[in-house]
């Protein structure tokens, strides 16, 4: 009898059972089958996404939701029948905080960039230089073709340093906390390139790139996020082990041998890595450009919920929350109004607010204890809410190097480490936050990718 062909995917969030699940698809609609073994090194399965439950909140530790906009998610959770539990939000409005104070975003713009004159013309953040330095969007030249550029550099270049820091980057470190002046464009916001070329300038530009119907951009589910991955965990039939490290893969007569923490190891035909990269370097050590990739930085954030009764708070400015400037010296870099946002994950009479803290280059404030992380976040709240005493609770989570850092020539640095995988190390994919994307639609998108690939790999082998 010959023996069947065996995968592991080593990480369990998002990615990983995304892969999985996928391969049973494809296994339940052909007559293939493989072994497949998801192989995760703490005691629960989810990764970054975390729900808890208290006192009747739906309290989120990492993500609140995905854009519906990238199918992959909605897909996802349609395919697993979770469709009634799905959640849009219903107020899209958020602010940017400046001088301590809340600032409206200019309507009718794209990551920042206005595609209208008039609300820029109106903002009040930005001052009379800082507009009309934007205003010149409209005439300067193009840039020369270019393969990537720093987000940092792109936009100044066209709009001007105070655009850039007051709007755009507050912006931008709400998807990525990253330093714009080392991020890829290339890697975050490819659709500008060329943009300014093609339309004339960025701010028409942005006119073509806005989604045409506004509707809601975000979706949840009911029960939070977790219902997802607890959901994908009782559908996925592979064996699916917890407290499981992987700790060496060694190539082994064209098999790979993995090793485990607890001296186990298990020897399959092909692998996907869903952990972070500098993670995937360590046990891939001898894999050049990925010892590059390792190099790019990973930022430390956190999550700081707070609950409050109803009567202690007053919202001055209603919307989802806001983010703060690049220049504001305050503790958190943006606040969810997580009742408002998504009121169905607050019991009525109560309020729940959610702080981020922690960008590239500024986190220290994760190594602080909880009580100076849940003051400092209040104090700085204050400026812009009216708090009248403590939190009934609040739960503060640390989710360190979290966040990756695409940097200038990340896309290009990927296409060579694929090249050197296909030659080099068959059947092995890697996929998740550390690659094509962040948000959870890109890492759905990159785990089924990843199952496709190799699926269609194993067949042939
Ligand atoms: C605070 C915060 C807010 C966010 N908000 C949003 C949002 O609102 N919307 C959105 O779309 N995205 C959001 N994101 C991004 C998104 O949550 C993540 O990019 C995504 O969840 C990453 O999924 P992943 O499966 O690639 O990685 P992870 O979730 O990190 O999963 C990797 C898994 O691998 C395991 N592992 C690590 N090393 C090993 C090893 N050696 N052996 C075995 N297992 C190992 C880990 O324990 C982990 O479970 C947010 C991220 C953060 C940090
Ligand atoms: C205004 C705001 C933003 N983001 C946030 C706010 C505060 C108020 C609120 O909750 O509404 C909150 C937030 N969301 C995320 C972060 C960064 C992580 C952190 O600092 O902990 C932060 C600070 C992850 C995210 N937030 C988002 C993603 C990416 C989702 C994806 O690309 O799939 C992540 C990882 C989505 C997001 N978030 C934002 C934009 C402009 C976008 C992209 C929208 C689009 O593409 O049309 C800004």
């Amino acid at each position: 009898m010959v023996e069947r062909k065996h995968v592991a995917i080593i990480g369990g969030g998002i990615t990983g059972l995304s892969a999985a699940f996928r391969l049973q698809k494809m296994m339940e609609e052909t007559k293939e089958t493989f072994n497949v073994t998801i192989i995760e090194s703490s005691d629960r399965f989810g990764g970054k996404i975390e729900t808890i439950r208290r006192e009747g909140f739906t309290i989120e530790r990492g993500p609140d939701s995905f854009l519906k906009r990238k199918k992959e998610a909605l897909e996802l959770v349609e395919e697993l029948g979770l469709s009634d539990q799905l959640v849009s939000n219903n107020m899209g409005k958020a602010y940017i905080l400046k001088n301590r104070k809340l600032h409206s975003i200019p309507e009718s713009s794209f990551m920042g960039v206005p595609s209208l004159l008039k609300p820029l013309l109106d903002s009040t953040l930005l001052s009379e230089d800082g507009k009309a330095r934007a205003l010149n969007d409209l005439f300067i030249p193009p840039y020369p073709p270019f393969d990537d550029m720093s987000v940092g550099d792109f936009f100044a270049g066209r709009l001007g340093q105070e655009m850039v820091d007051d709007i755009i980057n507050p912006l931008l470190s709400g998807i990525y906390a990253g330093d714009l002046y080392k991020l890829s464009l290339r890697a975050t916001l490819p659709q500008f390139i060329g943009l300014e070329n093609r339309a004339g300038s960025l701010i028409l530009g942005a006119k073509q790139a806005l989604p045409k119907k506004k509707t809601s951009q975000f979706a949840t589910l009911k029960k939070g996020l977790s219902s997802l991955v607890d959901r994908l965990v009782e559908t996925i039939r592979f064996p699916m082990l917890k407290n499981t490290c992987v700790t060496k893969i060694e190539k082994m007569n064209g098999r790979y041998k993995m090793s485990f923490k607890n001296g186990e190891a298990l020897v399959v035909d092909g692998v996907i890595f869903t952990i972070p990269h500098e993670k995937t370097q360590e046990l891939m050590s001898d894999c050049p450009y990925l010892k590059q990739l390792s190099a790019e930085p990973c930022t430390s954030v956190g999550t700081v919920a707070m609950a409050f009764d109803a009567s202690q708070v007053t919202i001055q400015k209603e919307g989802t929350g806001f983010v703060a400037s690049n220049k504001e010296p305050s503790t958190i870099t943006a606040a969810t109004y997580t009742h408002l946002k998504w009121p169905h994950t607050t019991p009525s009479g109560k309020v729940l607010l959610r702080c981020y803290v922690g960008k590239a280059g500024d986190e220290e404030i994760l190594d602080e204890t909880d009580e100076t992380i849940i003051l400092k976040s209040l104090n700085n709240l204050k400026d812009v809410v009216d708090i009248d005493g403590q939190p009934e609770f609040s739960v503060v989570t640390r989710l360190r190097e979290s966040m990756p850092q695409y940097v200038v020539g990340h896309t290009q640095l990927l296409k060579k480490i694929e090249e050197t995988l296909r030659h080099d190390y068959p059947r092995v994919y890697l996929a998740g936050a550390s690659y094509d994307g962040v948000g959870l639609p890109d890492c759905i998108r990159q785990g089924n990718d990843a199952a496709k690939q190799l699926f269609n790999q194993l067949k042939l082998h």
